[in-house]
């Protein structure tokens, strides 16, 4: 078994110049799959995106690009139809009065309270005030996100001690930035604070590096499709690993090629880079782990 370090050290290595060219740069985000019209609506997208985008495999054949496109062809439909029907028929889709009677299980169920009540008490109904209340801080933004929608604090008690993830709060501040293109609404001066999006996905690419290495019974465990319960240790702990391996391979990457002057990507955007790798490798690629979970 490849030591970590090796792996990290061997990944980083591996990176191209143009791979590295392609992580920082605008592209990274994926514009063509999300609803982007540059303006206000499109933070009401990507926040109502964000409060479901969480657990797809339990329903074989479902993924996160189902759920953005589907909001997005809806929105096209109402927002940018031709048709007058269409807009008379339902103008206000993803507006904070219906967002706040959105009766969806998940939705509901997940907050406790309905985004939109919270969007309209404090923020005039619009994501667009929430974002400018975070004052060009994306953490600023992570904490109000987190103080007004209890459904994304996700939190996981270990061995005593609250281990804050926040993939959905940290990955709506990053599809912001990513679909502004770090302008106007997407303007964040410390994007580089945020971390990778602990997801489900990422720990397998890292797995496959030899970056994350499990242990014989955890190993067993996921690739035997066997559930952790979500707040367990071993999901904590492939979870926050993922995080910590991340930035490690952050660290490596700044070594080779930042004092050099080059580009480096930051956390979000080398997540993007991980994130689209386990897409496209899902088919032979190691299950992931199995936790039923409304943070990720
Ligand atoms: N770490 C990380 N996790 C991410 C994403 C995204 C999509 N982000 C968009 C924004 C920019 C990019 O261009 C992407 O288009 C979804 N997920 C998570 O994956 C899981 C769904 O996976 P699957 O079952 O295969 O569809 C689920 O937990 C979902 O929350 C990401 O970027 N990073």
């Amino acid at each position: 078994m490849t030591s970590i370090l090796a792996a990290v050290t061997a990944f980083a290595d591996g990176i191209s110049r143009r791979d590295l060219d392609e992580l920082v740069s605008p592209r990274a985000f994926d514009i063509d799959l999300h609803y982007i019209d540059g303006g206000p609506k499109t933070v009401q997208y990507l926040l109502a995106v964000d409060t479901i985008n969480f657990c797809f495999w339990p329903q074989p054949g479902l993924e996160y690009e189902h759920l953005a496109r589907g909001f997005k062809a809806v929105l096209v439909l109402i927002w940018q139809s031709t048709e007058q029907e269409a807009l008379q028929r339902d103008a206000d889709v993803l507006s904070a009065e219906r967002l706040s009677c959105m009766t969806g299980e998940q939705l509901q169920g997940l907050l406790s309270r309905p985004v939109g009540s919270v969007l309209l008490e404090r923020y005039g109904g619009e994501a667009a005030q929430l974002i400018a209340a975070g004052g060009g801080s994306a953490v600023q933004l992570v904490d109000l996100v987190v103080d007004a929608f209890p459904g994304f604090r996700d939190c996981a008690m270990y061995r005593g001690r609250e281990i804050w993830l926040l993939k959905r709060a940290q990955i709506f501040v990053g599809d912001v930035w990513g679909a502004f293109q770090g302008k106007g609404l997407g303007a964040f001066h410390d994007i580089g604070a945020l971390t990778m999006f602990a997801d489900y996905r990422v720990p397998v690419v890292l797995r496959q590096l030899d970056i994350l290495q499990y242990s014989p019974e955890l190993a067993h465990k996921v690739d035997c499709r066997v559930e952790l319960p979500a707040g367990s240790e071993e999901e904590v702990e492939i979870r926050a690993c993922t995080v910590w391996a991340v930035e490690q391979i952050m660290i490596a990457l700044r070594e080779r090629h930042g004092r050099a002057g080059s580009p480096v990507p930051h956390s979000v955007q080398l997540d993007w880079y991980l994130w689209e790798q386990g897409e496209h490798q899902r088919e032979n690629a190691p299950p992931h782990h199995r936790t039923i979970t409304h943070f990720y």
